[in-house]
């Protein structure tokens, strides 16, 4: 059981930020401190409205997380990492991508780049919701002295990106819930939350990769929470077709929305498509420790358009879809998919432009 006091651990310093000038993208700042304020909510939606239609990623603050607060999920992360790779890895606590689940431990190292010899430089632990129905997914036992306040960060993270929810229901003249309810916490769904680290690499091997990190992609679920970091090394591709890199803003959390937000809204809200490169050279030195909050849809709700008449009027909806009765695709069933197809592999290879099919949905692994 966890402790009530939690142990003390190495407190993780925050990189400084690059004095390299890069193209950096502009980003909103959503300031959630104003959603309870009479006629907050719709001011917000007006602003996130324009930002999913510019850049597609947007940046949240006054999210009620201290700075204190965020550091030490950091440092939680950073001593889970340091320890020796044969306890992280043991095969109970791995991911099992040969099922597309993603809770648990990936290592680093396992799979080479593009069909090079060059290796993925990626380490990640994904801690599912505290929740009785996922108790048996993996858990390394490191983390048991910090479970109450992983759990809170847990439970705080979600209540955010609830309110993101209400804001993207409005937007699409939904009722308030629509979204938020199909992402309950106490409901099971591959939601977790994300501590990644990225190891640097020789010079010499990133020029074989074109740098890549992490390749081109959209994210899978509903909306990823990314508390925003230093490191520079994550870019979107604008709407114009020009990579930018995401820039600090301090005290924010870096929201994208996702695939299956895109489903939802048939295109409306847009899962911008991202990748991570080497970092510029005053910050590459270092490892990259990330820190993130991954929505999936609820394993039981069914990834369809939604209802809302902002789509009709603009006919990116008809009746005659919305009454369809196509086989319902759940959260669960989309969500293993992706991963396993993105994952199950011995190489993150090329592979722009190949779509592959979950029912009805055509999905795009690499985005070109
Ligand atoms: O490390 C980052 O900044 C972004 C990582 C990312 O895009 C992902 O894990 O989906
Ligand atoms: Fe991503």
């Amino acid at each position: 059981m966890p402790s009530a006091i939690s142990p003390e651990l190495p407190k993780w310093k925050r990189p400084a930020k690059t004095s390299v000038a890069l193209d950096w993208a502009d980003i909103s700042v959503i300031d959630l401190s104003t959603f309870d304020e009479p006629g907050g909510k719709e001011k917000l939606a007006e602003e996130l409205r324009h930002a999913v239609q510019t850049t597609g990623f947007f940046s949240v603050t006054g999210t009620g997380f201290t700075d204190e607060e965020v550091t030490r999920q950091y440092s939680i992360g950073q001593a889970y990492f340091n320890r020796p790779l044969e306890e992280k890895a043991k095969p109970e606590l791995r991911c099992d991508f040969g099922k597309g689940n993603y809770f648990g431990y990936r290592a680093a190292n396992e799979k080479r780049i593009q069909g090079t010899e060059v290796l993925d430089n990626i380490e990640s632990v994904n801690i599912p919701k505290f929740i009785p129905q996922l108790a048996s997914e993996p858990r390394d036992s490191f983390f048991d002295p910090y479970l109450s306040e992983i759990e809170e960060f847990s439970r705080r993270s979600l209540a955010i990106a609830s309110k993101i929810f209400t804001l993207f229901a409005l937007i699409l003249e939904l009722p308030p819930d629509y979204f938020s309810s199909r992402h309950a916490y106490e409901s099971k769904s591959e939601d977790h939350l994300r501590y990644m680290l990225y190891h640097p690499r020789p010079e010499e091997q990133d020029a074989l990769v074109q740098n890549t990190w992490s390749r081109a992609h959209t994210d899978f679920g509903s909306l990823t929470l990314l508390w925003s970091q230093n490191v520079a090394g994550l870019q979107i591709k604008t709407f114009d077709g020009t990579w930018k890199y995401i820039p600090p803003v301090d005290g924010g959390i870096i929201c994208n929305v996702g695939d299956a937000l895109q489903f939802w809204s048939k295109g409306y809200l847009k899962s911008t498509i991202h990748r991570v490169v080497r970092p510029p050279p005053d910050q590459v030195d270092g490892d990259r420790l990330g820190l993130f909050y991954f929505v999936r849809p609820g394993d039981n709700v069914d990834i369809a358009p939604a209802p809302s008449p902002l789509l009709r009027r603009l006919g990116l909806i008809t009746d005659a879809e919305l009454q369809n009765d196509r086989p319902k695709v759940t959260g669960l069933q989309y969500v293993r998919e992706r991963v396993k197809n993105y994952h199950d592999h011995t190489d993150y290879a090329d592979r722009k432009g190949q779509k592959f099919r979950v029912g009805d949905l055509e999905i795009e692994d690499e985005a070109a």
